[in-house]
């Protein structure tokens, strides 16, 4: 031990013995730069000089390259989605990007950048590295480091590891284009085999509806996202009960009550794509056929006005159709869906839209088919008031007419869509739900003048029918 006046000359002596070392070190640098060529001398850095001039570390470190051979390393994928998370306030360089079919920009970390994080409690330190390529024919190496102390090794591997790559996917499906696959369309030329066959066309699905959008009432659209969460979540359930991991909604209501809406909202809230089916385009089985089967997974297909299969009946009839197995049939369709079809694919919703409930065959109301009837009504004073807060920004608060044209909306069979267009006629908020009242008093003078006209209608024919059977008599 030293004793208190010991310790200046200690650290005296201990300081010259450092810088004599270091001292050393450079000299022996120096002496190395010159006599060792450059190249030999890089590589001596990366092993030898490494353990030679490093402390013995406790850390381990992880290195995961952008290829796997011939195919890309999956981890590495994930780690760069993760990471975009995880940018730290100190980081100098990222890199910003965005594509054609990307929304948002794309912030990622830059070669060299280091990045932290935390997971169990472990501390956890990526680093993105670069390396120029070696010649010619080989192309940058790219590679992600991950460091932390030895200790955490089963941690890392058999949990952290697994969350960056399962957060990747989420963030990967957070930042889908939703896509609309329409016959019409041009064909699909992407890479990600979407619409695969060639039997669809695709555009982005601008559609900005949403759930938040919806002039429904708050029920009803809790109901409907609860029941597609549950949908989503019981993959397991769907296996174990050894049914097809389908659902199958029915919308129906008059024209521009939000069917096709709520079709978009439910796209972007599962970022599904839409598969819009044209019954009325296909004449045979096959086709029909051949056209589901080239739907992927993870999808909605739509067909819309299916109260139209009246006309698809009658087709079998008309010569279009050649022999019996190749007739299309809704009840060909709806067995095709639950058998063959649903089987070879997961995660899929069917949506039949109809502006007539009571025109449909009654093959898709049967139990078990469409599971969820969806009544899109007229406009009700909660829609009203959604429509007024996404149009004119009345958010929360009220308005002197809002009394005024609650109760107009009670008593008028009114559409959203209606609503909708008139609040669209002002940018002027007193203007617009002023339109709105004048329009709302004629439809409903309309609405009584029509159901007197029926009223006397119905009494002319009954006075009629009368002196018809005095005569009779007389
Ligand atoms: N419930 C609603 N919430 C918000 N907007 C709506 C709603 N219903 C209709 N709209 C507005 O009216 C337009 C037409 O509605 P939409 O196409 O969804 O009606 P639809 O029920 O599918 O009609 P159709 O039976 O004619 O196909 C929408 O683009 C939207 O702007
Ligand atoms: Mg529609």
């Amino acid at each position: 031990m030293f004793s208190l006046s010991e310790i200046p000359q200690t650290a005296s002596t201990l300081f010259s013995a450092y810088s004599t070392l270091a001292g050393s070190m450079m000299l022996l640098r120096s002496f190395a730069n010159e006599l060792i060529p450059q190249q030999l001398r890089s590589y001596l850095c990366t092993t030898f000089y490494h353990y030679l001039f490093n402390p013995l570390s406790n850390n381990l470190t992880l290195v995961f390259d952008e290829w796997s051979g011939m195919s890309r390393n999956q981890v590495f994928d994930a780690a760069e989605l993760y990471l975009r998370t995880k940018i730290n306030p100190d980081t100098e360089r990222l890199k910003v990007s965005k594509t054609s079919r990307q929304k948002n920009f794309t912030v990622s970390i830059e070669k060299g950048e280091e990045v932290t994080d935390s997971f169990q409690n472990v501390q956890l330190q990526w680093k993105f590295v670069c390396k120029e390529p070696q010649n010619n024919h080989s192309g940058e190496k790219r590679y992600f480091e991950l460091s932390f102390h030895k200790k955490h090794k089963q941690t890392v591997i058999c949990y952290y590891l697994p969350h960056v790559v399962e957060r990747a996917k989420e963030i990967k499906q957070e930042e889908k284009v939703v896509k609309l696959y329409n016959r019409e369309c041009p064909y699909d030329d992407d890479d990600d085999g979407g619409g695969g066959g060639g039997m669809w066309g695709s555009i982005n699905l601008e559609h900005p509806s949403t759930f938040d959008t919806l002039a429904m009432d708050p029920e009803l659209k809790q109901m409907i996202l609860d029941d597609l969460d549950r949908f989503l979540r019981r993959k397991e359930f769907y296996r174990r009960v050894g049914k097809a991991w389908k659902r199958g909604y029915l919308l129906y209501g008059p024209p521009g009550t939000g069917k096709s809406s709520l079709i978009a909202a439910m796209a972007n809230y599962l970022r599904f794509d839409i598969y819009d089916l044209e019954l009325t385009s296909i004449y045979s089985n096959s086709d029909l056929r051949r056209i589901l089967l080239s739907t992927t997974n993870r999808s909605i297909l739509v067909i819309e006005d299916v109260d139209c299969s009246v006309e698809m009946k009658d087709r079998q009839n008309d010569g279009a159709s050649v022999g019996s197995n190749t007739k299309l049939t809704l009840s060909g369709i709806l067995n095709f869906i639950d058998g063959l079809w649903s089987s070879c694919g997961d995660e899929r919703i069917i949506v039949f839209t109809t502006n007539h409930k009571e025109r449909i065959d009654p093959a898709l109301l049967r139990p078990g088919r469409m599971d969820v009837h969806i009544n899109m009504s007229y406009c009700t004073v909660h829609g009203f008031k959604v429509l007024a807060s996404n149009y004119l920004g009345i958010k929360g608060k009220s308005h002197s007419l809002f009394g005024e044209i609650e109760g107009l909306i009670q008593s008028t069979d009114v559409t959203p869509a209606e609503v909708a267009e008139e609040l669209m006629k002002a940018d002027d908020a007193d203007v617009a739900l002023e339109g709105l009242v004048n329009f709302l008093k004629r439809k409903r003078i309309r609405a009584d003048e029509s159901k007197n006209n029926d009223v006397k209608g119905e009494e002319a024919n009954e006075v009629e029918h009368e002196k018809a059977k005095q005569l009779k008599t007389g």
